[in-house]
């Protein structure tokens, strides 16, 4: 990532009430231009909800929002053509075939190129990017689960965005396509030109992409760091596994440069099979968020 200090997401004290519930309560947070945000959560934390408002879909309840030195609620076409949206779900019409849709929504960029940005992303090349080139021929009503998510990343890509918001993009994706995905992300953010928001529940793919995780969750932002400091924030317990006179021990410590160096002193070269495993983002996450739910209902107490 080739992360600068121009802020590009700006949100303070963003409040979201449907009806009589209060969704988002407080949410704060900055992302700069280049960076790889994941924004992670339980289900119905308010994640798409965040992201929607960002992409100017949805009228916030209170609080400031700016992207790309704009409120989403007034943004214009020309700011529209600098984001690029992957909604949850999308349907077009099951007849567009699939270089024909690039294509036609590719046109309507054209008159937003930039010095810097020429839009749109040339057709064939967006079509071999995302791994269609063998079904660009196709009707939609004939792409798999898989192929059309894949599909949904490149409508999301073809005008060439300068924040790219991505909701659980790789839902449904097999192995190879999810790791195509990861190398596509890692080649847009290294460019350093496309700021990537993305939600996923899929914590080793947070690790794995994002410079910065964001943990919501209550209606507020819970988290705010690297994966190693959000780590750092809990103590997590790392596993020590080890074998002594052929049998085998596990253990979980906090501390498992302490724990090792006594197990050397008590056992010398009898110890062998020796594995430490970190603690991981998911026990970081599921702490993180079992406290602040925790913290939630004592204050209602
Ligand atoms: N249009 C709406 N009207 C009323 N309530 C809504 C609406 N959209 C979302 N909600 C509610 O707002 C809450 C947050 O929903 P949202 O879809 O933003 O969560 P999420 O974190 O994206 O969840 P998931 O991980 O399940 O996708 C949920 O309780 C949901 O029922």
């Amino acid at each position: 990532m080739k992360r600068d200090s121009e802020v590009v997401l700006n949100v303070e004290g963003l409040r979201m009430r449907y009806g009589t519930n209060d969704v988002l309560r407080d949410v704060t947070f900055q992302v700069h231009r280049g960076e790889v945000v994941t924004l992670l959560g339980p289900n119905g934390a308010g994640k798409t909800t965040t992201i929607e408002i960002l992409e100017g879909f949805r009228m916030r309840s209170a609080g400031r929002v700016d992207v790309l030195g704009t409120d989403p609620a007034h943004g214009d076409e020309h700011w529209r053509a600098r984001l690029g949206v992957v909604l949850q779900s999308w349907r077009d019409h099951p007849k567009w075939r699939v270089r024909e849709l690039l294509a036609h929504q590719g046109f309507y960029y054209a008159c937003h190129s930039t010095e810097r940005i020429r839009r749109p992303w040339d057709t064939d090349d967006l079509i071999e990017l995302v791994g269609l080139s063998d079904h660009s021929g196709k009707q939609l009503r004939m792409l798999s689960g898989g192929q059309r998510r894949r599909l949904d990343v490149a409508i999301g890509l073809v005008g060439r965005p300068e924040v790219l918001f991505l909701d659980e993009p790789t839902a449904g994706f097999d192995p190879q396509a999810r790791h195509d995905f990861h190398t596509l992300v890692r080649d847009l953010a290294s460019a350093g030109e496309t700021t990537i928001m993305l939600t996923t529940h899929d914590l080793p793919e947070a690790e794995k992409l994002a410079d910065r995780i964001l943990i919501l969750n209550g209606g507020r932002i819970v988290a705010d760091g690297t994966a190693e400091q959000l780590a750092e924030q809990i103590v997590g317990e790392d596993e020590v596994r080890w074998t002594v006179h052929g049998e085998r021990h596990q253990r979980s410590t906090p501390d498992s440069t302490g724990f090792v160096f006594d197990l050397f002193k008590r056992h010398g070269e009898a110890v062998s099979n020796l594995e430490i495993r970190a603690s991981s983002l998911e026990n970081t996450y599921l702490s993180l968020v079992h406290s602040a739910e925790s913290d939630r209902e004592e204050a209602v107490r």
